[in-house]
């Protein structure tokens, strides 16, 4: 949305990841304002990309029309007592980051009627691949939620979920990337296990990610229109040559309980975020 002016405050991770992907994606980003608890690692961020930084978090409150909530769970709450003058003076569109706190939660913590949206991003907004879920609180227009999907969509794709949802879209995709990553980290050791030496089993184990999840993506938007897409366990059995290497690696992974540990991983990630929200 042209001329909006977004306000970050937090620039670690997750608003950083944000923030570039959006730059990255030729978005304006002369419009962005940013805050941080020492203050460098926002006036670093803007710099590198073009924005601004704020001196406080109220004159950000006070100059943004969207303010973007990327600090920690547990700093949340305090940070928006803080900041419930400014919020009530100026009422811009809340976007909070954060696993575990609901919208209901939110909105007890904030004044009185703020608009507020839910976001869950992943870190791959960084690179313009972000999944993210979007929940709005009942004041929020239809406008407002498209000023998010913009924003967020300039960093990957979005879907608006129930809020119930999101401890399971946590588990898919808000952290599975560290699932993934780990995932590319062992296999990547067994490739040196195997001689490979490590910079290039990672570039290798990366690439075949890679291109699987691409090659999932065209199969879903190809055949959508036909009405059966092939599913990952249908691409599983093109790549199982019988009597071949790859069903033999498959049921050694079925074996050792790979498809439990992920379940695992899931339900831990869940409960989680069920905990911090609590
Ligand atoms: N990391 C991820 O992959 C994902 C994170 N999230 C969510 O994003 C949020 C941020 O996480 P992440 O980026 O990883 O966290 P980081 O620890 O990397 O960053 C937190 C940022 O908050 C700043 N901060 C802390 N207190 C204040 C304050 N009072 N005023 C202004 N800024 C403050 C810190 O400042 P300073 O730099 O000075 O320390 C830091 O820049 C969390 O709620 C998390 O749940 C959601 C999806 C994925
Ligand atoms: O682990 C965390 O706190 C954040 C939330 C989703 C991904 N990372």
């Amino acid at each position: 949305m042209p001329g909006l002016r977004i306000g970050f405050i937090g620039a670690g991770s997750m608003v950083g990841a944000i923030v570039r992907g959006a730059a990255a994606a030729g978005r304006e980003t002369s419009g962005f304002l940013l805050t941080s608890a020492g203050g460098a690692s926002a006036r670093a961020l803007a710099q590198e990309v073009g924005a601004a930084s704020c001196q406080s978090n109220d004159e950000l409150v006070a100059n943004a029309d969207m303010v973007v909530l990327g600090v920690k769970p547990y700093t949340l709450p305090g940070l928006l007592d803080e900041l419930a003058v400014p919020l009530a003076e100026h009422s811009p569109l809340v976007v909070s980051l954060a696993a575990g706190l609901s919208l209901a939660r939110l909105e007890g913590l904030a004044p009185s009627g703020t608009r507020i949206v839910r976001a869950m991003p992943n870190i791959a907004a960084g690179v313009g691949q972000s999944m993210t879920a979007l929940a709005a609180g009942a004041p929020v227009s239809p406008e407002d939620l498209a000023a998010v999907e913009d924003l967020m969509g300039a960093v990957g794709r979005t879907v608006v979920l129930a809020d119930k949802d999101f401890p399971a879209f946590v588990g898919l995709a808000g952290s599975s990337p560290a699932f993934v990553l780990t995932f590319i980290d062992a296999l990547a050791r067994a490739g040196v296990l195997g001689g490979i030496p490590r910079a290039q089993a990672v570039e290798i184990v990366t690439q075949a990610v890679l291109g699987t999840a691409r090659l999932l993506q065209a199969e879903a938007d190809s055949n959508a229109a036909q009405g059966r897409p092939r599913t990952p366990a249908d691409l599983i059995d093109a790549v199982c040559s019988p009597g071949g290497t790859t069903v033999a690696g498959v049921v050694a992974l079925q074996r050792a309980g790979f498809s439990d540990a992920v379940v695992r991983a899931f339900e831990a990630t869940v409960a989680r975020d069920r905990e911090l929200g609590s």
